[in-house]
């Protein structure tokens, strides 16, 4: 069973500790369904004139030591699934993290949420169903023990019995399953429409074209689930009254028709039939629990089939591999050549071959058109993307798994579409001088501020934002800075103070600075500038009009 191997990552005890707590649980319940009926059969046999102590006092003793285990089994059970699903949630987490990027960015975000947020819900919340149909199916196995030393052939007309009620009960499972399947794929979609719908909320509610025909898409979408969803629901009530009324049918057997052929059998028949009404509680929760336990394990399979395609994609790269030896220099590329893994090849894009020596303390622009590969280029730079062939060097050692880790440590970056963190991760220790002296030159003091490792606020206009995203880059003091577009959300005074002022401060503090821009009046910043045209790069003149207007 998935869930369990799931829930067992990095604890091989687990199912070795609820057993035990299960066994004890099932066989003080089963001793307890022994001591009523040897207590009844007295009763039958003498009559009664004074109270068994002895009796009495065995299932007071066994109905503290089940009451005990029950209560152990379902914490332990409960404990352990959340555990479980935190080592889940957790190593999922980490293997995103550490996923080929080019790879990751296909994965689609819907299923990674899916398996973080729904699928991990839908194993926690059902989590006592889980632990109570376990507990059932080994008070089960418990009581079948005792039916089975009470006489073999009750308990072979009970395995036939449950045994054609499984089979039925399987059937019944693969069509419900199917019908899970579906189900699944509708939220998929109406989770992408609930996204759509936040995403683009400015543009629905510009238009009532795209409104109204954005509100049917999403209408269609969750008459889907619903339409699916009660379809599931109605197959899981029609196994479930299936599997109680099987019950049924077997009492009927037990007590009705085998005693008319079995002489042996009147003797236990009513022991057999107290065993067999006792089954019907753990029964039903089984029955009832099926199908929470079967969406739980179709979630498990999930994650773990996302985990596995995580681990298809790790980088094979060392987290923690050695730190580069001496201070950065200079970082080359000879021949590096990239291309995207899900591209169409027949309308592909291929970056390079790429020949390039970037050295301390320059300050590189990027030009090129649009889709020429000038963000490709800088994902290569920064080592996001690896390299399909070529050589990349830092201070004349090629980098490897080992130093991968190290090299992206050199650089800070502000992508296009960079992601501003209101904590400032990894640089709480920054002295309050510098963070203050950054956001004054920012011309941010009168809006935000930085205050026990976070910006006081970071609700700002989209420049501000930008800003902060390259106040926060330089607090990470690193000796590369990487930016893709930064200028392109600045006003003309800010954009002239950046060029003039901020990045020829940056250099002389020695920072390296490799820039994508379009801006053309401020070309003569650099001190190189280096062209890409379809994929293709070369070095220009500071005064080349290519990429000019
Ligand atoms: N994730 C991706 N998967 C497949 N192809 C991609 C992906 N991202 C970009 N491309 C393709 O790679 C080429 C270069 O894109 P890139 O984003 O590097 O261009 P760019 O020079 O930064 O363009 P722009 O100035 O418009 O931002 C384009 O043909 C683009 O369609």
């Amino acid at each position: 069973m998935k869930l369990l191997e799931l829930l067992s990552w990095g604890d091989n005890n687990l199912v070795i500790r609820l057993g035990v707590a299960g066994a004890l649980s099932g066989v003080g319940s089963a001793a307890l369904l022994g001591i009523v009926n040897t207590a009844a059969e007295e009763i039958a046999d003498n009559g009664i004139d004074e109270v068994n102590w002895a009796l009495a006092a065995t299932f007071i003793v066994l109905a503290v030591v089940y009451f005990l285990a029950e209560v152990f089994l379902i914490s332990t059970i409960a404990r352990q699934i959340e555990n479980g699903i935190d080592r889940v949630r957790k190593k999922l987490l980490s293997q995103i993290a550490v996923a080929d990027f080019a790879q990751i960015e296909i994965f689609g975000q819907s299923r990674l949420f899916d398996s973080i947020t729904q699928s991990t819900q839908n194993i926690s919340q059902n989590s006592h169903m889980i632990g109570m149909a376990f507990r059932s199916l080994l008070l089960l196995v418990a009581v079948m023990a005792y039916v089975f030393w009470l006489s073999m052939l009750a308990f072979f007309i009970i395995v036939v019995v449950v045994g054609v009620g499984i089979l039925i009960y399987l059937r019944m499972g693969k069509t419900l399953s199917m019908w899970f399947g579906k189900l699944h794929q509708v939220e998929t979609i109406l989770f992408d429409r609930v996204s759509d719908l936040f995403a683009g909320i400015k543009e629905v509610r510009m238009w009532s074209k795209r409104s109204d025909a954005f509100k049917v898409a999403f209408d269609n979408a969750s008459d889907n689930k619903a339409e699916i969803g009660k379809k599931a629901q109605t197959m899981i009530s029609r196994q479930m009254i299936m599997g109680i009324s099987a019950f049924y049918i077997l009492l009927a057997i037990i007590v009705f028709i085998v005693p008319v052929y079995s002489d042996s059998f009147d003797a236990d028949v009513a022991k057999i039939s107290t065993a067999v009404l006792f089954m019907i509680g753990p029964i039903s929760i089984i029955v009832q629990s099926m199908s929470v336990l079967g969406m739980a394990e179709r979630s498990a399979v999930r994650m773990m089939q996302l985990s596995k395609d995580l681990e298809d994609i790790r980088e094979p790269i060392a987290e923690d591999g050695m730190p580069l030896s001496d201070p950065f220099d200079h970082v080359s590329f000879e021949n590096v050549v990239f291309t995207y893994p899900n591209r169409d090849p027949r309308h592909g894009f291929e970056l390079g071959p790429i020949d390039l020596s970037v050295k301390r303390g320059e300050l590189l622009f990027i030009t090129g058109g649009n889709g020429a590969g000038k963000s490709t280029l800088i994902k290569i730079l920064t080592g996001l993307y690896r390299p399909v062939s070529g050589k990349v060097s830092i201070n004349n050692t090629q980098l490897g798994p080992q130093s991968m880790s190290a090299y992206r440590n050199l650089i800070a970056t502000v992508f296009s579409d960079s992601h501003l963190f209101e904590e400032l991760f990894g640089t709480t220790d920054i002295a309050v001088e510098d963070a203050q002296y950054w956001i004054e030159r920012f011309e941010l003091a009168h809006v935000t501020g930085i205050r026990d490792g976070r910006f006081i606020t970071i609700a700002l206009s989209a420049g501000q934002r930008k800003r902060l995203a390259l106040i926060t880059a330089i607090l990470e003091d690193r000796p590369i800075i990487v930016l893709d577009e930064w200028a392109a959300d600045q006003d003309p005074y800010f954009r002239k103070k950046f060029y003039r002022e901020i990045l020829p401060e940056l250099k002389q503090r020695g920072t390296t600075i490799i820039a994508v821009t379009h801006d053309d009046h401020y070309f003569d910043v650099a001190d190189r500038r280096l062209h890409l045209d379809t994929g293709k790069l070369s070095e220009l003149d500071l005064t080349d009009p290519r990429g000019r207007i």
